[in-house]
This record gives structure tokens, sequence and C-alpha cells, in this order.
């Protein structure tokens, strides 16, 4: 049975706009699982064609302030979220705790909405991002087994990140990373609050709970639940 491929309607934002930066954390061991995540065939951000569009209006206002966006998830196959589900399950494998979700009990996570068994990703307009001063500064890849940092720890002692400071690290599950915690001060909100309004201006609502999850609010696909894996179309 040959693999489902992306409809016409996605397109790979790398196409749209090249300037985007992307890290697309599922496609490496690096992210909650400690594993490259089921669906991730390659690193690329996918997203329906209005998302990717409206994306690029967000990162053109940005360039004019010498910043830019950084994706770290974009659309999400349906068995990515499935594998999400089955590691869950199992409360013994705690490999990653200690950065990205050190007091938040595993079995919380889905309660908590920092997971979603639905989710919009896989409808394709919602992505994970983040501003990033320019010139982007190389960061270097994770280690498997090297000693984890909490993702609320001071940013310079955090996992190396070139993302502007936005009080927490990616997909830090903890209510640290509610948008608006108002814990989070100074510069962490003024980056965390530039990049809503510049998403919310762009047509994108943000997830209180995740200061990096954006849906596009006239998403094509409102009520379908992709479950292609994550690689190009093929030419025409
Ligand atoms: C897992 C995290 N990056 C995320 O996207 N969470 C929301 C709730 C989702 O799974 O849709
Ligand atoms: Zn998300």
């Amino acid at each position: 049975q040959p693999e489902p491929r992306p409809p016409k309607e996605f397109v790979a934002l790398s196409d749209v706009d090249p300037t985007i930066l992307q890290e697309m954390r599922y496609y490496t061991p690096h992210n909650f699982t400690g594993h490259r995540v089921e669906g991730y065939r390659r690193p690329l951000c996918l997203l329906t064609r209005p998302a990717a569009e409206a994306l690029r209006g967000a990162q053109r206002a940005l360039l004019r302030r010498g910043y830019g966006l950084k994706v770290y998830d974009c659309y999400r196959p349906q068995r990515a979220v499935d594998d999400f589900v089955a590691w869950a399950k199992d409360l013994d494998d705690l490999r990653m705790k200690a950065e990205f979700y050190p007091r938040v009990a595993k079995s919380r996570l889905f309660l908590d909405g920092y997971i979603a068994e639905k989710s919009g990703h896989s409808r394709g307009s919602t992505l994970d991002l983040t501003i990033v001063r320019l010139p982007a500064v190389p960061t270097r890849p994770y280690v498997p087994g090297e000693p984890l940092v909490s993702c609320y720890a001071p940013k310079e002692l955090r996992f190396p990140d070139n993302s502007v400071d936005m009080g927490t690290g990616y997909d830090c599950f903890d209510t640290l990373s509610h948008t608006a915690d108002p814990r989070v001060q100074g510069v962490p909100r003024a980056n965390r609050m530039l990049l809503k309004s510049l998403m919310e201006e762009a047509g994108f609502v943000n997830l209180a709970e995740e200061w990096w999850h954006y849906t596009y609010r006239a998403e094509p696909f409102p009520d379908t639940y992709f479950d292609f894996p994550v690689s190009r179309r093929p030419a025409p």
C-alpha cells in the first residue's frame, strides 16, 4: 500500500518563505518523548497554503525590526499524535522529564492541555514557533543521554536555543509556559506579547497554555485530521 502524500492544498513553508528558520524538533530526539516521532520522515514544515502565506506576512513585519521567526512544529500527522498517546501510557519512561515537564506528573500532560489527542496541528494550519534575533546564532544538536536542564531554568543555563528569551524553553509543560502567566515579566513577557501581537495581526490565535502554539483562524480544514507522513509532494 503506497503511503498517502500531502494534498495539493499543503505547501512546504520553505517554498513560501525561505527566510523563516526551521528546527523541526519531532524529527529529532530532542523533544519530550526522547525519540523521533512517528510520521516525521523529513525535517520539513508543511502547512496549508493560506496559513503559510499568513505566516510570511508576520515574518515580513519582524524582519524590519532585525528579528525573524523560527518554527518547531507545523503539520503533525495523526500517527504522530498517536505516538504521543502511546508514549504517555508508559508512565515508567521518564527519560526527558527533567527538561520538559519537571514539575508536572506525566499522567497529567494531556489532562492539563499541554498535548492533545486530536491536535490542531493535524489540520495543517497550526504551528509552534518563536522569535530569533538575526543573524541567528548556530545551535548545537542534542546528544541523547546528555544531562538535562529544566526548561524553566534561566535562559543561559537551559539547552542552547537561538530563540529570544520567552521565559521557558519550547514544549516546557509547566504553568510558566501559559502565555499570560503573571510570574513572567520584563523582557520575556515583552517577547511573548510581541509574538502574540504579530501573529494575531497575521490572523492566528494563540493557545493560552503555550506561548509557542498558534492556529490560523480561517483554517481551510477545520474538521479534518490528516494522517499523511511529513514528506515532500512528488514533483507534478
Ligand atoms: C505538544 C505541543 N507542542 C502542542 O502542540 N500541544 C497542543 C496542545 C497540541 O498537541 O495540539
Ligand atoms: Zn503546538
